[in-house]
């Protein structure tokens, strides 16, 4: 007999059946059509599958055919290797590097999954087009070059705004955020709000080599102005056109910018990058023991100079311990070699107990020669640093780089003027003759032409025997006889990422000397005695998510073990303090962003 009780039951199990099929489940994104198009970090392109195509207005958009993720890489890089090739036989190389940023950063624009999965396979590649060297030819073109915002902007003029401007930016969560003022862009000088390029090259490499997610990213601008009268008075300038703040004016605005940060984003990590030295000092004094901020080019490129300064002692075949004895000079005296001789004597002291006479074998050089005591007007923070007259036979205030290296025969010379080709002819021969048995050179300015030297002027003039590092990379150098003069890159990429990366996945309070101490050490420990041998003080930046994951544990457990760690997410400090330290490289590499496309729609 019909039953009509089953015949409505089969009925409506049929009628779910049909429904649940048609249904739409939610979708992920919010946003519909072309806006997806125009929004770099969930765009796909060619690459939306037809059912995120039909659930998202996407149908009718997009050309019919769906491309692979591998098919639009191989496309995109084929047409970077082709603009390589046809470029080659040009003579002007800044014309040549431009285009690549050009390439790149219209994908950047685009598609940002498939940009940060090209620069991560390609990193040694393409690091020297988004990063140091041709960054710095970015920024100076940079009225010419912008065509889309990234980051934000915040001015002298949007005082009083700052609190409420923090909340345009479209992302509700903020990890990392990058800050310049464009004081001192590398060896630059003053680019003004064009110094933007900075931040955002330092971001790219946060995504690349530590894992950071892109939607979590915010690189910075603070315009107080610009010293720079050639950019006020270009008509393309795109900052304000008026000189610089100075003083309590301009520390107004730097804590405002701060405050409005950190009341939106409580845990944002700040990196000061690029401030000239006396702003770089005071807002790292002013803000170090509030919240989680460091200065990159104070801390990192310390960290990354003494990693290479303690292999310079192995390569020489001597024992880390023979460290205070290795007499340096380093020749600049602003924020970035101040910041490597303060973290050298803490070395020195670490390993001698003896703080007196911890800086006994550095010396230190301004534009206006060695300093010493007598010097007028001396910089508060070089005092530690100036040598007492006569210390070395004739030594006296104001020496030239010649003669310094002449009386003090120093093992290393070591530069962050940001002048190019400070370290000349007769200076690396008078190195030559300075009696160490393996002279390191570090040409640590940036970028290219402001390196102290080349790296085949180094191999030339001081031998074929030194340690050579640079800040921008260089080729290593062909000596004959298939020898080859090998060229290290010193440059605090190797370290930033990692710092920031330990203190985010840390949540710690503050930066301390321990955890950036923890990272320099971790850097100075990954070559193999082999490599060191050979004058290889850095891995290959192709290991650098390697380098970063490890760096990062380092300083997450030194943030557990000063007691500055809050965790991060559901991990709290307990469970840090529990993590062996396999474990803790484990927990970063798990925490590292890795770029694929994520669906976008619910799967059934
Ligand atoms: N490789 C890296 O990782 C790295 C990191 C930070 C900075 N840097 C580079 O270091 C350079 C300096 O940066 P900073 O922040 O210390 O700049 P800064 O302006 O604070 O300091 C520059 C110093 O160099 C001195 N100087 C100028 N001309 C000189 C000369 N002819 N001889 C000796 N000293 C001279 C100045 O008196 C000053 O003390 C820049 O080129 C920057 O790109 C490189
Ligand atoms: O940006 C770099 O390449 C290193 C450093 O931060 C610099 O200012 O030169
Ligand atoms: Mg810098």
């Amino acid at each position: 007999m019909w039953n009509l009780t089953k015949f409505v039951a089969s009925r409506l199990s049929r009628s779910r059946r049909f429904f649940s099929s048609v249904i739409p489940r939610p979708c992920i994104i919010q946003k519909r059509g072309a806006d997806i198009l125009h929004d770099p970090w969930i765009n796909k392109e060619t690459g939306f599958p037809l059912t995120e195509r039909n659930r998202l207005g996407l149908r009718g958009l997009l050309p019919p055919r769906v491309i692979s993720f591998e098919q639009q890489y191989a496309r995109f890089m084929e047409s970077y290797r082709s603009l390589e090739k046809n470029t080659v036989s040009e003579s002007d190389t800044s014309h040549v590097a431009l285009a690549k940023w050009r390439i790149l950063n219209r994908l950047h624009d685009r598609n940002e999954t498939l940009y940060f999965r090209v620069l991560i396979d390609n990193i040694k590649d393409f690091a020297p087009i988004i990063y140091t060297p041709t960054v710095g030819l970015v920024c100076q073109n940079y009225s010419g070059l912008f065509r889309r915002p990234r980051g934000m902007y915040f001015s002298a003029k949007d005082k009083g705004e700052m609190m409420s401007m923090i909340y345009n930016w479209p992302a509700q969560k903020v990890d990392m955020i990058v800050l310049t003022d464009g004081s001192r862009i590398l060896g630059l000088g003053d680019l003004g709000v064009h110094g933007i390029g900075i931040p955002i090259g330092k971001l790219d490499m946060y995504v690349a080599a530590a894992g950071l997610n892109p939607q979590r990213i915010l690189p910075v601008m603070l315009d107080v102005g610009t010293n720079n009268l050639k950019l006020i008075e270009d008509p393309l300038y795109l900052g304000l056109r008026q000189p610089r703040l100075e003083g309590e004016e301009y520390l107004s605005i730097i804590d405002e910018f701060i405050e409005a940060v950190l009341t939106r984003w409580p845990k944002a990590i700040v990196q000061f990058e690029d401030f000239q030295m006396k702003w770089a000092f005071e807002t790292l004094k002013r803000y170090r023991e509030r919240f989680c901020m460091f200065n990159d080019d104070v801390q990192g490129t310390a960290g990354v100079a003494l990693a290479g300064l303690l292999g310079t002692v192995r390569a020489q075949g001597r024992s880390l311990d023979d460290f205070p004895n290795q007499k340096i000079v380093v020749v600049g005296a602003g924020s970035a070699g101040l910041g490597v001789l303060s973290m050298a004597v803490q070395a020195v002291v670490r390993m001698t107990g003896n703080a007196e006479t911890a800086a006994q074998n550095f010396f230190l050089l301004d534009k206006d020669g060695l300093l010493t005591k007598e010097r007028k007007n001396l910089d508060p923070a070089a005092v530690a640093f100036a040598k007492d007259p006569g210390l070395i036979a004739g030594l006296r205030d104001g020496d030239s780089l010649l003669e310094v290296v002449k009386k003090v025969k120093p093992d290393v010379l070591l530069g962050l003027s940001g002048v190019g080709g400070v370290f000349n002819e007769e200076v690396l021969k008078a190195l030559r003759e300075s009696g160490s048995n393996r002279p390191a050179i570090f040409a640590m300015s940036n970028p290219t032409m402001n390196a102290e030297c080349t790296a085949v002027e180094a191999f030339k003039h001081a031998g074929e025997n030194i340690v050579f590092a640079s800040g921008s990379p260089f080729e290593n150098v062909q000596l004959g006889n298939g020898k080859v003069g090998y060229v290290n890159q010193a440059n605090n990429m190797y370290l930033f990422p990692g710092i920031g990366l330990g203190a985010l996945l840390s949540g710690a309070r503050i930066i301390t000397n321990d955890m950036l101490q923890a990272a320099a050490e971790c850097l100075a420990s990954y070559m193999t005695d082999q490599d060191i041998e050979k004058g290889i003080l850095y891995p290959s930046i192709n290991s650098i998510r390697d380098i970063t994951a490890e760096v990062g544990a380092s300083v997450v457990r030194a943030a557990v073990a000063e007691e500055v760690a809050e965790g991060y997410g559901k991990v709290d400090p307990e469970e840090l303090a529990y993590m062996s330290k396999e474990e803790t490289v484990e927990y970063v590499r798990r925490n590292m962003w890795y770029p694929n496309y994520s669906p976008l729609v619910q799967q059934k």
